[in-house]
């Protein structure tokens, strides 16, 4: 069998607010039961004997909420049993919001050498609106607080395409980005999620969102001025300086596997993509903590390996492919590379096939090109 996966992403479901666009697996902390949550975490984490990592990732909701004794019994329990020699990236988010000198403190203490930060915009009024509950001032102080407690890789998400946005606003956030001199951002264009408070206003036509075309000269612009300053766009959504490209997320484009822990985490083990429970009791509940498994088949795989290798810049290596999957791209693929190459989607290169900027631009219409008939495996 193959050899153990070296990430893991572990989840915290709960956040003290909950923003109007979010629909990623999270809870209202208050009334909680956030310590049996973690108890019932750290077992699941153990069940599965990790001793060698070279990424952890403790997403959510909000990590940062807990209180500081429990983050510091859920960092110390995740790294107990590993040689931290094999350890590159252990990264924590948090928000702005709630960053208490506590909490830094535990941090500083642990073996976490990365933090992403969930800012959204610079803009006081459009956080108000997109349901935040930091301000621009908040976000400084806590680059501060953690730059003095030695952190120096720090990430910050940034959402554009926000209601009501203009492409004025676009520029002063991603100019606010660049003067805070940081190593690391990732620009998401905002999506509408259903169950969201955006969704609902949506429906009932409360919304204004710029348009595909504005949303694609914000884009640009991102590409261009992140490129100017020495940012690498290594992915959709993700810009690095050299070297602090995320070894975590590289994991999931490479379609390599990891393992996924806590309600809602998904994770890739043994040739099975799984969920598990996403609602608190439920996961508490259960004794098995996956709530759906897929073996993948190679059809899948073959076309996973293609949706996740192009959201990388440096796209999909034809000869890792093919002794992966045992057959010729070029038989397989080679039809439909050479039309996207003459939209513009791709690059002419016959070794690492990759996107261009208008690629990145356009990403469903490329990924589709690569969708295989149900016969063909
Ligand atoms: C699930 S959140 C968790 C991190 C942390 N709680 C926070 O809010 O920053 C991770 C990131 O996903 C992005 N995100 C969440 N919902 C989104 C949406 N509907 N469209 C675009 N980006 C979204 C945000 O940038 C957010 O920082
Ligand atoms: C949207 S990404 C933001 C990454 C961040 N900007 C960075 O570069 O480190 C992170 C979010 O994706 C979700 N996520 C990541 N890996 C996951 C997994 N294995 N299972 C479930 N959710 C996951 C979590 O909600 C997490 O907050
Ligand atoms: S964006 Fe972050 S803080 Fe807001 S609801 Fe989602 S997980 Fe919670």
């Amino acid at each position: 069998m193959s050899e153990k996966p070296l990430a893991a992403y572990v989840h915290i479901p709960f956040c003290s607010h909950i923003c109007y666009y979010c629909d990623f697996a999270k809870v209202l902390m208050e009334g909680q039961p956030v310590d049996d949550y973690i108890d019932a975490l750290i077992a699941e984490y153990q069940a599965y004997d990790i001793k060698e990592l070279k990424t952890l990732y403790i997403g959510g909701g909000t990590p940062t909420v807990l209180s500081a004794q429990q983050l510091d019994k859920l960092l110390s329990k995740l790294t107990e049993h590993l040689n931290l020699e094999v350890l590159e990236e252990f990264t924590v988010e948090a928000n702005p919001g709630d960053l208490s000198e506590e909490i830094i403190e535990v941090l500083a203490q642990s073996k976490v050498n990365r933090i992403s930060l969930g800012v959204q915009t610079f803009d006081n009024k459009l956080l108000k609106k997109i349901g935040r509950t930091h301000t621009e001032a908040q976000v400084y102080e806590s680059i501060k607080k953690l730059r003095n407690a030695g952190f120096e890789n720090i990430t910050i998400d940034l959402i554009y395409a926000l209601p009501n946005q203009t492409m004025d606003m676009v520029k002063t956030d991603v100019e606010k980005f660049l003067a805070l001199n940081l190593p690391h951002v990732a620009l998401y264009s905002l999506i509408l999620e259903d169950h969201t408070v955006f969704m609902n206003r949506q429906r009932r036509g409360l919304l204004r969102l710029p348009n595909e075309d504005k949303n694609a000269d914000m884009y640009e612009y991102i590409m261009d001025i992140l490129a100017q300053n020495g940012y690498n766009h290594y992915e959709v959504s993700n810009f690095g300086k050299s070297g602090f490209e995320s070894q975590h997320n590289l994991t999931y484009w490479d379609n390599a596997e990891y393992y996924g822990v806590g309600a809602g985490a998904s994770g890739y083990l043994e040739g099975i993509r799984y969920k598990n429970h996403g609602p608190v009791h439920h996961y508490l509940e259960a004794t098995n903590k996956r709530v759906s498994e897929e073996v993948l088949s190679k059809k899948s795989k073959i076309e996973e390996e293609m949706f996740l290798g192009l959201r990388k810049k440096t796209g999909v290596s034809v000869t890792k492919f093919e002794s992966k999957f045992s057959l010729s791209f070029e038989e397989l693929y080679g039809k439909q590379v050479q039309t996207l190459i003459n939209q513009g989607l791709l690059y002419d290169d016959h070794e690492q096939i990759r996107m261009t900027d208008k690629g990145f631009e356009l990403g469903n219409n490329v990924f589709e090109a690569f969708l295989l008939e149900s016969g063909e495996f």
